[in-house]
């Protein structure tokens, strides 16, 4: 983290990484590395899909290749430190000793750099999935696949990174952001648009670059780490085939920046500061797609497009999220559509910009039952219908509301009456930026304070949604009424509400009546 960072920062050492309860350390006796090693060593589970990364070129074409991949990385010192390897006894130490490796440290007379301070190793270990592919070949299973195996592996490591190829990244980027729930590591896809293996590669940069952020930086979120810059996953789209900057977060700034100081904004990172237990919601409905509006479409194609068993569909639209309202047969047919349940969300064409009610060409939508989808990317917006239509035992209309949320940061919320806003934890983060608690457990302390006084605030107003959120993030538990609800433990709010909050899971145990 740059020295001069303004943002909000946490300790990285004092993160859930190495003292947060890996299991590495029930192994411990069987060979006789020290405490103080394993205590500076991070571990990062490498899932490797495929993608250009790990390819060779085969009948003058790029192709992957099993089983070669950790054989590259060895061969290259940025990536692997043979000898303290060996001076530690890592692999007699690691059951996955052959793919196993550990990045070198940082120079002493880099001693002003943040990683030189941190003064730890990241060890990382791959896995390697048969058959490699093409990314373009990935379907929701194998998405399924890479979520059950972060969950399997979770509390093994202090952070994951999955090698992907570049070509459908930002749709698995944005599915497994989904999948992961109540996720508190760091889950970094990155990949290279040249193999390792070859000269002029960029995989190395960004292969090293995720390794340095999975293991040193507490950032809670699906990832994708490219050309100096991690970005939210379900904010980036592929934007270049021929560039190494491939890829862009055109509604949402980076959340790091990896130049000669790595800087952090803090206060961006997604912190849902939820108590529940990690877990991946796999079940994802296949049945959605994306309808590009173009002038001229026929009400044929539409309806074609509609017909069973499509259950939700992205529409991409002009501008500000606009369709010809002089086009009573096309709207005809979403109409029908969204009568008969079928779920769509409204996104702009543009690469830049959100959808918004301007125009009567916009309008025209919403009164047709079309849910308007911010400033998502088209596949943020598809991996999120895929995601909440899996959930099969909500209804239509519940499913329906949780499309308007912003569950993973997928988009921007605009909160006309105030600033800031008490549904997210960016208040948290605002108050806890200005007095400059930057630990885990400060963090905690400052949450635990406040959570009570923004549910009496929310409770005031009678902002139920905002109680409903403050209690999905902060695993609380509440019981609200007006005036003629009052229970024996409750005091008046004002002259109407009462509130009654308890909170039983996570690190603090306590209840309060207000
Ligand atoms: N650069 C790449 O990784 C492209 C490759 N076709 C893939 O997506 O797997």
């Amino acid at each position: 983290m740059a020295d001069g960072d303004s943002s909000f920062r946490i300790s990285p050492s004092a993160s859930s990484s190495c003292s947060s309860g890996c299991r590495r350390s029930r192994r411990w006796s069987q060979v006789s590395r020290s405490w103080s090693e394993s205590e500076r060593e991070a571990r990062v589970l490498v899932i490797n899909t495929g993608g250009t990364i790990g390819m060779v070129y085969e009948d003058n074409v790029l192709t992957t290749e099993p089983h070669t991949f950790v054989g590259h990385l060895k061969k290259l010192p940025m990536l692997h430190d043979q000898a303290y390897a060996e001076r530690t006894q890592l692999f007699a130490y690691h059951k996955d000793a052959g793919s196993t490796l550990v990045l070198p440290s940082v120079a002493p007379e880099a001693s002003h750099d943040f990683l030189w301070r941190q003064d730890k190793r990241v060890v990382y270990t791959l896995l390697e999935y048969d058959p490699l592919l093409d990314s373009c070949n990935m379907t929701t299973d194998d998405w399924a696949k890479i979520a059950k195996d972060i969950k399997e592996h979770y509390e093994d490591y202090d952070g994951f990174v999955v090698l992907h190829g570049t070509d459908t990244m930002a749709y698995t980027a944005s599915a497994l952001s989904f999948m992961c729930e109540h996720q508190g590591k760091p889950v970094i896809l990155t990949g290279s648009q040249v193999p390792i293996s070859e000269m002029r590669s960029d995989g190395r940069d960004n292969l090293l670059g995720a390794l340095l952020i999975a293991g040193h930086f507490v950032i809670p979120e699906v990832g994708l780490y490219f050309h100096h810059k991690l970005y939210r996953g379900n904010r980036v789209t592929k934007v270049d085939s021929g560039r190494f900057k491939a890829f862009l977060s055109p509604n949402l700034p980076p959340l790091i920046n990896a130049e000669v100081n790595i800087t952090v904004s803090w206060d961006m990172v997604w912190r849902p500061n939820t108590m529940h237990k990690f877990r991946v919601h796999t079940n994802l409905n296949r049945n959605v797609g994306l309808l590009r509006l173009f002038p001229g479409i026929t009400s044929d194609t539409i309806r074609a497009f509609l017909q069973p068993p499509m259950q939700g569909i992205v529409l991409e639209t002009y501008g500000t999220g606009n369709a010809p309202d002089k086009r009573p047969d096309l709207l005809e047919e979403l109409r029908a559509a969204t009568d008969r349940g079928v779920l769509i969300i409204n996104c702009t064409q543009c690469l830049c910009g959100s959808v918004s009610e301007s125009y009567a060409t916009g309008k025209a939508l919403l009164h047709c039952g079309v849910i308007p989808g911010g400033d998502m990317t088209p596949e943020a917006a598809l991996a999120k219908l895929s995601y909440v239509l899996g959930k099969s035992e909500l209804s239509i209309k519940q499913q329906k509301e949780i499309l308007h949320e912003n569950l993973r940061g997928e988009m921007t919320t605009v909160y006309s009456a105030s600033k800031f806003s008490l549904r997210d934890s960016s208040f948290l983060c605002l108050v806890a930026n200005a007095i400059g608690a930057n630990r885990t457990e400060e963090l905690e302390g400052v949450r635990d304070a406040l959570v009570p006084v923004l549910a009496c605030a929310a409770a005031k107003t009678g902002d139920l949604e905002t109680l409903r959120s403050l209690q999905r993030m902060h695993g609380c538990q509440w019981r609200y009424g007006g005036p003629r609800g009052l229970g024996p433990s409750r005091c008046g709010f004002g002259s109407s509400n009462w509130l009654q909050w308890s909170k039983s899971s996570g690190s603090g145990k306590g209840s309060w009546s207000v």
